[in-house]
């Protein structure tokens, strides 16, 4: 679905990656861990083609990268669903309008999706929340709600960036037993996290394998976590 060769990339002077290697399956489960600061936000957006390569290639669901017009680049992050570090909601805008924000950026006309928003919420328990705004929200429910947003276009891959960082182990449990119900659904799961445990409390739920970021590479970690 997503795969690095070589791939670069620094932000102006200062180098994070140096010729990565990385491929995510159809199917697969991934961690990505490192040290703060070695690029795990950084890998996520290049997979999702926020930022470009400055070296090697990077292809989506089989395409170059750098081949990909705007349009190109719009159908394919649709096909990945994003969860992000901080959530990054519209604050004025109710949870559910958030859920459906990349449904009305798609330009579909939503009804479908609207039919799916109840279904989502109450697969994250969010239903009694779906008028709410943000920051009305807990910590859980938030990351719940990102969660909702990123696979509501039915997306083939997710990418969660610390989707249990700020959250204590109950609820890190629940967002971990979700995001290993889509990947039995045959979703293609990346998440980084800084937590060992979250890593272990996976193991007997899902064969998940583990990349870590050192010396600007990216290697597959053994299984002595
Ligand atoms: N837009 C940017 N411009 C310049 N440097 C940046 C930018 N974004 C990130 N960096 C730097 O790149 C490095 C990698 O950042 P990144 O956020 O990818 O790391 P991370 O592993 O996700 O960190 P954390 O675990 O703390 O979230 C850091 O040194 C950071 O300061």
């Amino acid at each position: 679905m997503i795969e690095l060769k070589k791939a670069g990339f620094s932000y102006g002077g200062g180098e994070i990656f140096r010729d990565v290697d990385l491929h995510l399956a159809q199917g697969t489960f991934h961690f990505l861990t490192g040290p703060s600061g070695t690029g795990k936000t950084t890998l996520m957006k290049m997979c999702y083609q926020a930022l470009m390569p400055d070296s090697g290639t990077i292809k989506v669901f089989g395409r170059d990268v750098r081949a990909m017009n705007r349009d190109d680049v719009a159908l394919v992050r649709r096909r990945i669903g994003v969860v992000h570090q901080d959530c990054q909601f519209l604050n004025h805008l109710s949870v559910g309008e958030n859920v459906l924000l990349p449904s009305f950026v798609a330009g579909r006309d939503g009804l479908d999706d609207q039919r799916n928003l109840r279904e989502l919420l109450k697969w994250v328990e969010l239903e009694e929340n779906i008028d709410q705004l943000p920051p009305e929200l807990s910590g859980g429910e938030r990351q719940r709600a990102a969660l909702a947003r990123a696979v509501i276009l039915s997306p083939e891959v997710i990418l969660a960036d610390e989707p249990t960082g700020n959250l204590d182990w109950n609820m890190a449990q629940r967002l971990l037993t979700l995001l290993i119900e889509l990947n039995k659904m045959g979703k293609t799961i990346l998440v980084a996290t800084h937590d060992m445990n979250l890593i272990r409390a996976a193991r007997p739920h899902v064969a998940a394998r583990v990349l870590r970021i050192q010396g600007k590479r990216v290697h597959l970690a053994g299984a002595d976590l």
